[in-house]
């Protein structure tokens, strides 16, 4: 199971889910609150202990771009939203393939009525180590808030895509993450703003709730399915 605290916006936040338990930490170099810029995560990274995975959040941003955030950044994976560019995942795999290190790359897609056909055009791309289902909004293509029909998702999902991994995200909460995890049955769960203070500052009893709840939920449902 799989945990990643997104959109941090300092050290002591980042740290913060490190000694909650997550597997990864975000940092979103896009229009948001919770905006950061190379120089801050250059700063940050390399404070935080190695094991922990550092994924650099991008929308609708070029190769060229990603790449030299990553390298400056020491990043470990990259988050791609909204990219028109369906090459893109393969470009940045071939890119890093010689590189020390291996580079997570997971794709966004948000949920509407379209997310099965969208499922349908992944079946074979073996760049992308996971897909990360979201909500958006009019004006914001993530860090909403807002959850979707986990049902339908999960519907959908399981259909078209049952050999990619799924992370959940989207109005996660500590509150909320079991149900999401039961329904879902992901790979992975993402959260932002559902563990904040307000935009951009982490709060840590949610941070710790978070996880704890994740881990829990997670264990749970091995277990239902091992006694099956
Ligand atoms: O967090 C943001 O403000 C954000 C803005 C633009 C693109 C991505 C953003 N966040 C990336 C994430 O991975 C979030 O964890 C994910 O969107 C879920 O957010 P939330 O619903 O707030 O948990």
């Amino acid at each position: 199971m799989w945990i990643k605290v997104c959109a941090n916006t300092s050290l002591e936040d980042a740290t913060l889910a490190v000694e909650a338990g997550a597997n990864a930490v975000g940092f979103v170099f896009a229009e948001s609150p919770r905006r950061v810029t190379r120089e801050q995560v250059r700063e940050i990274a390399p404070r935080l202990p190695q094991t922990i995975e550092k994924y650099g959040v991008f929308v609708d941003v070029g190769f060229d771009e990603i790449v030299a955030t990553v390298r400056e950044c020491g990043l470990t994976g990259v988050q791609l939203h909204s990219t028109p560019d369906a090459g893109l995942p393969l470009q940045l795999r071939e890119y890093f393939a010689g590189r020390p290190g291996r580079l997570g790359i997971l794709r966004v897609l948000h949920y509407s009525d379209e997310l099965a056909p969208q499922l349908e055009t992944m079946r074979g791309d073996h760049a992308v180590d996971a897909v990360l289902i979201d909500s958006r909004t009019a004006k914001a293509v993530g860090g909403t808030g807002i959850r979707f029909d986990w049902q339908a998702a999960s519907r959908s999902f399981f259909e078209c895509a049952p050999h990619l991994r799924l992370i959940a995200a989207g109005g996660l909460r500590p509150e909320n993450v079991r149900e999401a995890i039961c329904t879902l049955q992901p790979w992975g769960v993402d959260v932002a703003s559902g563990v904040e203070e307000r935009p951009g500052k982490k709060d840590p009893e949610r941070v710790r709730a978070f996880v704890a709840a994740a881990r829990l939920a997670f264990l749970e449902s091995r277990k239902a399915a091992v006694s099956a």
